[in-house]
């Protein structure tokens, strides 16, 4: 299985918890505050970026322990083949996060040479009903599972969108060539930035249109522009709209204002007026499309938090039939057994109280 002899030293309450025998399906079972979800965080920190609840990491240091954290896992490459990866803190730079891959030092992108990992998190629950510019951000995160460059693209993007928004909203009349040039970087990045989620929305609509309305919610994805397109257009609109946005303080158009539009297909009904379980069951079908573009051969880990709870008994069911079908590995919590019955003869099914984990099947 991808995962296996996993190691979480002082992280949040796990003081030293060790999980063997994983397997394709992997059940955290344990009540409200048991350190479930830290086990999850704990996995997604093994791929790049900051991890499923994107906290610093000196909260995820134990409260009351040495300062720092360690994490591991022996991955499964092939047959025989495993890698052991690792990521955690050390002392002198606590706020630093290291990276070793078969003992040698790596950066944390590398770990995405080696493994692909999604997850979904009860705090996605609100991703409709959200800002656009939670969305825009939820959109950005898979499309750099795709393709790490598109991080590149979207720091640039803000970080000459902040420049020309000071010298709009800063006192005098702001130098025109300076302007300028701040606006073609703007451009450049902004219609990477663009091309990156038009792309992602693609793949995706692709990979969800087999997939059946009932009962999964099939999720219609439209990709509406904040303006611009081309990095041409982009420029030309910024240099003509200058007066308005100083006039504004700010940038009003660009691909800082894009939305994500999702709609359930079957209804035609915008993804916020959907029901919990309807909208919990579209973020499942796009969680799942996505992991299985990001996997592209390598292998992938889905870490699937309280997905069950929100959904009756045929979606839990068909749910399972998809999850099991996956070529990824999946980890799943839930604070009662029952509602896994369907999967547990096959799964590997961990007690976790206080911090501690105990294996029961
Ligand atoms: N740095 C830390 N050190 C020690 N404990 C921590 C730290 N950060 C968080 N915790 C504790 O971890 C617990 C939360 O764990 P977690 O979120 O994994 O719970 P859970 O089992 O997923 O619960 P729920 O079912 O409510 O979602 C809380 O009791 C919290 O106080």
């Amino acid at each position: 299985m991808a995962l296996d002899r996993i190691t979480l030293s002082t992280f949040r309450n796990h003081a030293a918890t060790r999980l063997d025998g994983a397997a394709h399906f992997n059940l955290l079972v344990g009540e409200n505050g048991a350190g479930k979800t830290n086990v999850l965080e704990a996995l997604s920190l093994l791929a790049p970026g900051r991890g499923l609840r994107r906290a610093p990491l000196a909260d995820m240091a134990e409260q009351n322990g040495v300062g720092t954290f360690a994490i591991s896992a022996a991955l499964r490459t092939g047959d025989d083949d495993t890698v052991q990866i690792g990521t955690g803190t050390l002392p002198e730079a606590p706020g630093r996060r290291v990276v070793q891959i078969n003992g040698a030092a790596a950066s944390a992108l590398a770990l995405g040479e080696w493994l692909a990992i999604g997850w979904l998190t009860p705090a996605m629950d609100r991703l409709f009903a959200d800002s656009a510019s939670a969305r825009r951000r939820y959109l950005d995160r898979l499309a750099v599972a795709l393709d790490p460059a598109h991080a590149r693209h979207a720091s640039r993007y803000e970080a000459a969108l902040r420049e020309r928004n000071r010298l709009l909203a800063d006192g005098p009349e702001p130098d025109a060539a300076w302007l300028d040039s701040i606006e073609v970087q703007m451009a450049e990045a902004g219609a990477a930035l663009t091309a990156g989620r038009v792309a992602v929305i693609a793949a995706l609509s692709a990979e969800l249109e087999d997939l059946p309305d009932e009962p999964f919610a099939r999720p219609d994805l439209a990709y509406i522009p904040g303006g611009g397109g081309s990095a041409d257009a982009l420029r030309e609109e910024w240099r003509r709209t200058r007066g308005r946005d100083r006039a504004a303080g700010r940038t009003l158009t660009g691909p800082h204002r894009d939305e994500l539009e999702v709609q359930m297909a079957e209804k035609a009904m915008p993804a916020a007026q959907c029901s919990t379980g309807e909208q919990k069951a579209m973020l499942i079908a796009i969680t799942l499309a996505h992991a299985q573009l990001a996997a592209g051969g390598r292998p992938g880990v889905l870490l699937l938090d309280e997905v069950a709870a929100h959904l009756d008994p045929l979606r839990r069911a068909a749910l399972f039939e998809r999850l099991r079908e996956s070529g990824s590995q999946i980890w799943l919590t839930g604070t009662e057994i029952a509602p896994f019955a369907d999967i547990l003869p096959e799964a590997a099914v961990w007690q976790v109280a206080g911090g501690k984990v105990e294996r029961l099947g």
